[in-house]
């Protein structure tokens, strides 16, 4: 077993109480447990959020909201990430990233992500901090870049873009670092990106809105111009929303690609079929647990969940149960064929969350994930350079930023 997989399965039991005392939490890895928790509570223990996250979060982040806040706020992240969007627009501009990143990729070359990363980001990261961001190097760039497009139309050759994506990352490392504000800290450099990503987007949306004003918008089908144009939120809001969703629509998925990558080599009849994105879902286990507050004390299989306790549901132990999934150690993406006779089933994959708060970007990161996979096993074949399983520390990443050794794929030879 990787020491990946075993990291992630160590950490948890079934079902147990914090035996802090004033913790009043209790971390579930049971299915059916999780099930009702995620289904059946949109709460979040709101006063609770570490403060580091809360700090850089901000107020108005959707994760932080509840009610009717949640609920508006919601609605838009929801309205804009539709189906037909998704279909046209989205699908061609994750196509076309995909496309940009992976042509630049030369014939027999050794992808080593860390010196791209490292060439990208010279300006503003420590020799430190490449080692916390390596894995994603050009993932990175196509998922952020990607992700500023939809969110506020913004073209990758644009020369703030590096800049952006530099702040983006100190506000990254600031979400696991101590909530230290004495200068030179981790969390203080976050806090200072982070002020300094939400000047430049007040900026962009000021200009918008005047553009707006002036009926010269020009055609921009971006998440900035569909939140001016349906007046529901102040600047304020609108531009702590755009920050948040330029965050998590490129942080989730720059670490997730290379997962799916990591897990697919040596599995040839996996790259074939394609068959991976569930099971790179299941096993990369990128969330560890989401919170929920218990509105309603319960009994549940001789345990009492009394009321105003925090559910830490531990997806990822549900994930690794080998009651759910036969051999959940193993990266095996034919369990989720329907006429497998293995017990895996779609809705015990919990890792984008449920009920009221189920994630909005979950179709969405579905799509980037297999327009990139399918772009690259059709231009390439990879092997890695040495052994670079991934870790989780617990921010998922690759020691040695994976570097791999392509070379073109010609079905005739393979
Ligand atoms: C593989 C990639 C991703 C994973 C694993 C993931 C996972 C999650 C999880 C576990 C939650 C909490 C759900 C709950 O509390 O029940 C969540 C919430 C959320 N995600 Fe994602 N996510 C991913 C990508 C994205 C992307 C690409 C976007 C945006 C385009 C996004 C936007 C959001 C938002 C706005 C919320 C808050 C929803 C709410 O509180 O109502 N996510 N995500």
């Amino acid at each position: 077993m990787s020491p990946f997989i075993e990291q992630r399965i160590s950490k948890y039991g079934k079902i147990f109480r914090s035996q802090l005392p004033g913790r009043r939490v209790i971390i579930s890895g049971d299915v059916e447990l999780n099930r009702i928790v995620l289904q059946n509570t949109g709460q979040k223990f709101k006063n609770d959020w570490p403060r580091n996250i809360a700090g850089l979060f901000g107020k108005y982040n959707i994760a932080l909201l509840e009610g009717e806040a949640h609920r508006v706020n919601r609605s838009l992240y929801v309205g804009f990430l539709n189906i037909e969007r998704m279909r046209g627009g989205l699908l061609r501009e994750v196509d076309r990233q995909a496309s940009l990143i992976l042509d630049s990729w030369k014939e027999n070359s050794l992808v080593y992500f860390k010196k791209e990363t490292r060439k990208i980001f010279r300006a503003c990261l420590s020799t430190k901090s490449v080692v916390f961001i390596s894995q994603a190097g050009q993932y990175l760039q196509f998922a952020f870049n990607t992700a500023l497009k939809f969110v506020m139309n913004c073209d990758a050759n644009n020369p703030e873009v590096d800049q952006l994506r530099g702040e983006y990352i100190n506000v990254s490392k600031g979400l696991g670092s101590l909530p230290l504000k004495f200068p030179g800290t981790t969390y203080r450099k976050a806090l200072q990106s982070r002020s300094n990503v939400l000047k430049y987007i007040n900026q962009k949306v000021k200009e918008r809105q005047q553009q707006i004003n002036e009926g010269c918008e020009g055609n921009a089908d971006d998440f900035m111009s569909f939140l001016l144009n349906k007046n529901a939120l102040s600047e304020e809001e609108i531009v702590e929303l755009l920050f948040g969703l330029l965050f998590v629509a490129h942080d989730t998925l720059s670490t997730v690609i290379p997962l799916a990558i990591y897990f697919l080599e040596g599995c040839q009849r996996a790259v074939d079929q394609l068959r991976v994105i569930n099971e790179t879902l299941r096993l990369g286990n990128f969330v560890n647990y989401i919170p929920r507050k218990v509105a309603k004390t319960i009994q549940f299989k001789g345990y009492d969940i009394p009321s105003g306790y925090t559910v830490l549901t531990a997806v990822a132990a549900v994930h690794m149960d080998p009651s759910l999934f036969d051999d959940p150690q193993c990266f095996n993406p034919w369990r989720w064929q329907i006429d497998s006779s293995s017990p895996a089933r779609i809705n015990n994959i919990m890792l984008f969350g449920g009920g009221q708060r189920l994630c909005p970007g979950m179709d969405l990161s579905k799509l980037e994930l297999s327009v990139f996979i399918h772009h690259l096993v059709l231009a390439y074949v990879w092997e890695t350079e040495e052994p670079d399983p991934p870790m989780a520390l617990p921010l998922i990443h690759f020691a040695r930023g994976l570097p791999m050794k392509i070379r073109p794929y010609n079905p005739s030879v393979v």
